[in-house]
């Protein structure tokens, strides 16, 4: 099943954390991305992956303090040691799983706050990050968030975040393009996808129905013309990203419930 990863963060969660490897293995993938892999020793993941023919292609820098609402550091004057120790902190363990790409978050705009020292801040430290990562050999990746999982989410479109990626300029800084929060925030997804794929500037794709982020045969989007949109565009540009299945399965935590949800995806990859 190429191209597809399981996002073991939202996939599998009738499994404990670890036990979900094998369970994505077994369903056929050969890729898999999470959000943070820090509660769990590096050598034990990189195991994990070994044992079941798995890649890892993504993983987040820690967010800051996830249980008391952080959703990333990277836009918060006075947080920038935090933020640096932390990316240091993802790209040993990037190493250590082999991981290509490293997702970091830009938090939550404090209310009130001033706008423009939010941006010097995000672009101050994406840049740092960016620097390091390429010494490091891996990838940084922004991704806009949609405001109704996030309310407050510094970052939100497309166009910004490959604004910002211009703006900075590092080859090793790409947008993770989730197609779930582009509909949600801006819609026209097909176009985004002719307009960004070719730039060279999308680190990696993502998907979920709309509305509900269950799988994506379950809602508003048209995904099996959006791969078809994806092939195409990938053929033409010489795209090779992944696209990470990022969804709460409708069945949830059902045993099963995962598997039994991926008809979608058997239907994707059908020759
Ligand atoms: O929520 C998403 O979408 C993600 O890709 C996460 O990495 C950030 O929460
Ligand atoms: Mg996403």
């Amino acid at each position: 099943m190429p191209r597809f990863a399981a996002n073991l963060t939202m996939l599998y969660n009738e499994h404990a954390f670890l036990d979900r490897f094998a369970a994505a293995a077994a369903d056929g993938f050969q890729a898999v991305e999470y959000l943070f892999p820090y509660a769990f020793e590096a050598g034990e993941i990189a195991r994990h992956l070994k044992d079941h023919g798995l890649q890892q292609v993504l993983f987040n820098a820690p967010p800051g303090d996830w249980d008391a609402g952080d959703r990333g550091i990277a836009c918060l004057p006075g947080r920038e040691a935090e933020f640096r120790d932390g990316f240091a902190r993802a790209l040993d363990y990037a190493e250590a799983l082999g991981c290509p790409r490293v997702h970091v978050m830009a938090g939550l705009a404090p209310q009130g706050a001033d706008r423009a020292q939010l941006q010097a801040t995000y672009e101050g430290n994406i840049a740092w990050a960016a620097e390091r990562a390429a010494a490091a050999g891996r990838n940084v990746l922004i991704e806009p968030i949609n405001l109704r999982d996030m309310p407050g989410y510094f970052l939100n479109r497309q166009d910004e975040a490959h604004r910002i990626v211009q703006a900075i300029g590092a080859p090793n800084l790409q947008v993770q393009f989730d197609l779930y929060h582009c509909q949600i925030v801006e819609g026209d997804v097909a176009m985004k996808l002719r307009q960004y794929l070719p730039t060279g500037r999308v680190g990696h794709l993502q998907i979920a129905g709309v509305p509900m982020r269950h799988e994506p045969d379950l809602g508003e989007v048209n995904y099996p013309y959006l791969f078809d949109v994806i092939d195409e565009v990938s053929a033409a540009c010489g795209w090779q990203g992944w696209i990470g299945c990022e969804y709460r399965p409708a069945r949830g935590a059902v045993a099963g419930g995962t598997s039994d949800g991926l008809g979608w995806l058997r239907r994707a990859t059908a020759t």
